[in-house]
């Protein structure tokens, strides 16, 4: 397993690019000010990775964020996501056209098809492959895909997906989801990492934290990190920016690593793959 070792540590993709294996989330950071700040204060304080979306609203935010801030854009890297309704080749080429006027730029380090859409998915990965080839994106990949979809994405790629970005932590860990994934060289990439702030309510994580003399969300983000799953934590306030970040002066015990792995339950905080259709 790689060393987790700094802030702008990375996972190889299986195309070879590196992908900051930390990152910024900004799902209901609001555009403008909000989401701008949230980049900014990021870049200042060391992250080289922003996780937006089409349906997030905030790309226009985001692309100004990385242009005022201190960071060159080819050291960021910037990821977006085909919402659901641009699914199929056309529409996906179009709605990556949008993203990158959004933003401000002209090439994305990842674009994900943000949802699973049966066959519907097969014609958009055919436009991501495009985008690839025409090098428009550095690297493609999926999100919220489970392994029957993966599978059935499998039967009809020509380039396999880098990267599968699902709803990852304590609660719903997937084990074999992420076996299998990890077999296909396809890094697994945790969502909502924090429970979409449940995960500050469980005694077990208050007592990790203590353990380690660190917080609540450092414990879960090492973790994430020692498991080989990138991670991008959302938070709009500064001092949370810093403070969820700072996770590189410590280790978590294999004994603790497999203690947050048996809290598994199944519990989902977002909507699930399999019924869920808009
Ligand atoms: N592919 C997909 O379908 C999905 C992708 N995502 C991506 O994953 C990212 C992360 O997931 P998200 O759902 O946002 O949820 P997270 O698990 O990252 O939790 C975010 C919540 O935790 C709070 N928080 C953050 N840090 C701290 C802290 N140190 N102490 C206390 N509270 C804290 C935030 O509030 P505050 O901002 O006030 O600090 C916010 O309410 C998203 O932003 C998005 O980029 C998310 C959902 C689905
Ligand atoms: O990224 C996302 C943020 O949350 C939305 C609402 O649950 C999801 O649809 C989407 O996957």
């Amino acid at each position: 397993m790689k060393k987790i070792t700094d802030l702008q540590g990375t996972f190889e993709l299986h195309n070879g690019v590196q992908m900051p294996y930390f990152g910024l989330g900004v799902y209901l950071s609001k555009d403008g000010n909000e989401v701008i700040h949230a980049v900014k204060e990021a870049l200042d304080h060391g992250y080289r990775h922003i996780d937006t979306a089409a349906i997030y609203n905030n790309e226009e935010g985001v692309g100004t964020g990385i242009k005022e801030g201190s960071v060159d854009r080819k050291d960021v890297f910037l990821v977006s996501k085909v919402w659901n309704t641009d699914q199929g080749y056309d529409s996906t080429l179009r709605a990556f056209e949008a993203s990158l006027e959004r933003l401000g730029t002209d090439y994305l380090d990842l674009y994900l098809i943000h949802w699973p859409k049966g066959d519907l998915s097969k014609e958009t990965w055919k436009a991501m492959e495009r985008l690839y080839k025409e090098k428009r994106v550095r690297s493609i990949g999926v999100s919220n895909f489970l392994q029957h979809h993966l599978e059935d994405l499998l039967t009809s790629v020509e380039i396999v997906p880098m990267v599968n970005q699902m709803e990852f932590h304590p609660y719903l860990v997937q084990q074999k989801l992420l076996d299998f994934c990890n077999a296909n060289h396809i890094q697994y990439e945790a969502w909502s990492p924090l429970m979409q702030g449940n995960i500050f309510d469980l005694d077990i994580m208050k007592d990790l934290a203590a353990k380690y003399n660190k917080t609540i969300a450092q414990i879960v983000l090492r973790w994430d990190l020692q498991k080989g799953v990138v991670t991008i934590p959302k938070s709009s306030k500064k001092e949370r920016i810093i403070a969820n970040a700072d996770l590189f002066d410590f280790e978590i015990s294999d004994e603790d690593v497999k203690l947050l792995d048996s809290l598994d339950r199944g519990k989902r905080f977002g909507p699930d793959p399999d019924n869920f259709n808009f």
